[in-house]
């Protein structure tokens, strides 16, 4: 069996100038596991997404990403390593349609670049590709719409999507039920369950019910420490965390 961590974060820490944010941070994730990292406000949980795909530089230690460091590279050649964020909806380009930003996710994955003399209409494996990833998020209807014209939630979907279409398979969304109705928040955590099968997850979520149906593995933050990590039911009656965060909301 193999047990190397896909990705291991190893002594993270991270500073701003003289403010340190982030002390000491060690976390392995396993292959295929799906794992949440909650915690307060300003706890840190942005910047580790930030320093583990490659936006922000590390102040201290190391990240692996399947045993090979990816500490110092840019968030395109961590991409290419098979770890995608997920797109902000500000990153969706309006004005395309549905499918093609997946085709521009599917693109990026085989370093195809649009060119004066290629016609991408034409590109039978990449548009097949888009394809099953559009049918793949529940989007076929919409395909042909500007992604502008979509609802919230479906431009979720859409940005759930471009890390598929990427090729990923280590995947970290940031909140992907935020802002959403129950119903709504529902149907997500389907999709993220269900894209996510065999492949590994990384999920900042604040909705505790989300946390605890979709994960397999929770670690709290704090303060830019690791206070627990362990599974929904250990962090559910971990004193520590408890006391430190979730208080009642999780007894
Ligand atoms: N670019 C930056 N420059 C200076 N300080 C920053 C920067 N980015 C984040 N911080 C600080 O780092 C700390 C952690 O912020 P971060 O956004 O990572 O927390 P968070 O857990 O994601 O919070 P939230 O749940 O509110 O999104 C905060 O004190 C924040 O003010």
């Amino acid at each position: 069996m193999n047990t190397e961590p896909v990705l291991r974060l190893s002594g993270v820490g991270k500073a701003f100038g003289a403010l340190t944010v982030m002390n000491e941070v060690n976390l392995d994730i396993a292959e295929g596991e799906r794992h949440a990292v909650i915690g307060p406000n300003g706890a840190g949980k942005s910047t580790l997404f930030n320093l583990i795909s490659g936006m922000f530089p590390l102040s201290a230690g190391d990240i692996r990403l399947r045993g090979k460091t990816i500490s110092g590279l840019a968030p395109h050649e961590i991409n290419r390593r098979g770890l995608s964020r997920s797109f902000q909806i500000t990153n969706i380009f309006h004005r395309l349609s549905v499918f093609e930003n997946l085709r521009i996710g599917v693109m990026a994955r085989h370093g195809v670049r649009y060119g004066l003399f290629r016609r991408v209409s034409r590109m039978r494996g990449v548009n097949d590709e888009a394809r099953a990833v559009l049918e793949r998020v529940r989007l076929a209807q919409v395909g042909d719409r500007p992604a502008g014209d979509l609802t919230y939630s479906e431009q979720r979907a859409l940005e759930i999507g471009m890390t598929l279409a990427t090729g990923a398979d280590v995947i970290l969304l940031d909140e992907p039920t935020a802002g959403m109705s129950r119903e709504e928040t529902d149907r997500a955590v389907e999709l993220v369950r269900e894209i996510t099968e065999g492949k590994t997850l990384l999920v900042v979520e604040h909705d505790m019910s989300v946390v605890f149906s979709l994960c397999d593995r929770v670690s709290v933050l704090v303060y830019g420490n690791i206070l627990a990590t362990g599974t929904p039911e250990e962090i559910r009656n971990n004193r520590q965390v408890q006391e430190a965060y979730l208080g009642e909301e999780v007894a």
